[in-house]
């Protein structure tokens, strides 16, 4: 059983076609940005942090071995494929923040005149794929901040038991993941006496994603349908939900996979503390509150089918959309790799850490 969602070495990239998972573990190569798109657009990579690396890299492999005769068609080549890229999933803004970044970086490479093309594509190239480490740093930091912050609110003598919701592994990123990086964190603390997952219908990231990195994990974990979340509340003495994020806004509010927004609500009803874990590059402190985040709405057929099989009445009409907004006040903490924010604080506590 492989975690590495992301294989890359210079010129090639395969990712792990987690459609298959967990019945097949099967590497499938991304030759170029046409090939990202359709990856990110399929889903066959998916998680905020993982769709801008993927998107990145297929530029990165796209683009050594090409010629520019300058370095203005090279910042040209460069922003129109990121721009395309950030059209194969709209919710996460992760890829859109890459971009802007990568494009940004671009900008500054063409006017500066003691570089050629050729060092202007290799320090693109260094740019995109020091994303890979960058992010499994981020996530360790989560992990650690997230920990920290479930047993400073259950107590650090004891061991805790929590629910998480969708995939937000090493399968959503480049490694150890965000709300389930707090989760391995819990465990390497010894301070994990269990996880729940939901199964996070229709695309099932739970059943089939976090599910196959739990058990590869051998943490002590067990799944559940998303219509039990308040039972397990009842029954369980949940300490705490931790969620990952896909677009958390200037104001706290947040955009995850659908049926977060529930599991948020079910949470304030029982009184267990609701976590959002997600590094930086998924805050969008440019949209004021989650009222201006688009939600993807994905084919019926990922709802009216699990395979091939058909398990919804032909002819009914379905309403699919992949994400939900949490409001903010329902959120007790946003955990990220600079540090834990309230979400109606986290513009201004972000922008001081940042020193902007
Ligand atoms: C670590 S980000 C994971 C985030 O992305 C998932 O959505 P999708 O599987 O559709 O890409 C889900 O919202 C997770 O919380």
């Amino acid at each position: 059983m492989s975690l590495q969602s992301i294989k890359y070495a210079p010129g090639k990239l395969d990712i792990l076609d987690q459609l298959l998972l967990p019945v097949q573990s099967k590497y499938v190569a991304v030759k170029g940005v046409e090939d990202g798109w359709k990856a990110i657009n399929k889903m066959q990579v998916r998680g905020a942090p993982a769709i801008a690396i993927v998107g990145c890299l297929s530029l990165a492999v796209e683009i050594l071995p090409e010629q520019f005769d300058s370095k203005k068609s090279l910042r040209q080549e460069i922003e129109g494929k990121l721009n395309y890229l950030v059209s194969a999933r709209p919710t996460a803004v992760n890829m859109k923040i890459a971009a802007d970044e990568l494009i940004a970086l671009a900008n500054e490479l063409t006017k500066d005149e003691a570089i050629d093309v050729q060092e202007m594509k290799q320090r693109f190239l260094a740019a995109t794929e020091a994303m890979l480490q960058k992010d499994i740093a981020d996530n360790k930091a989560i992990g650690t901040n997230g920990a920290a912050a479930i047993l400073d609110i259950s107590g650090k003598d004891s061991s805790v038991r929590v629910l998480t919701h969708c995939n937000t592994g090493s399968l959503a990123t480049a490694g150890y993941g965000t709300a389930l990086g707090v989760v391995r964190k819990l465990h390497e603390l010894k301070k994990l006496e269990h996880v729940y997952c939901t199964e996070t219908r229709p695309y099932n990231q739970g059943a089939r994603l976090t599910a196959y990195e739990l058990v590869h994990d051998k943490l002590p974990a067990t799944l559940v349908l998303d219509s039990m979340v308040a039972a397990l509340m009842r029954a369980k003495n949940i300490a705490a939900v931790v969620v990952g994020a896909d677009r958390v806004a200037a104001n706290g509010d947040t955009a995850n996979k659908i049926g977060t927004y529930q599991i948020a609500v079910v949470a304030k009803h029982h009184g267990v503390p609701f976590f959002v874990a997600a590094p930086l590059t998924s805050i969008d402190l440019q949209i004021p509150s989650g009222d201006h985040i688009i939600i993807e709405e994905r084919p019926d057929r990922e709802m009216t089918h699990v395979g091939e099989h058909r398990i919804a009445a032909p002819g009914i009409n379905c309403w699919n959309p992949a994400f939900d907004v949490t409001p903010a006040a329902l959120i007790s903490g946003i955990i990220t790799e600079r540090g834990v924010f309230s979400p109606q604080h986290l513009k201004h506590e972000i922008s001081a850490v940042l020193g902007v």
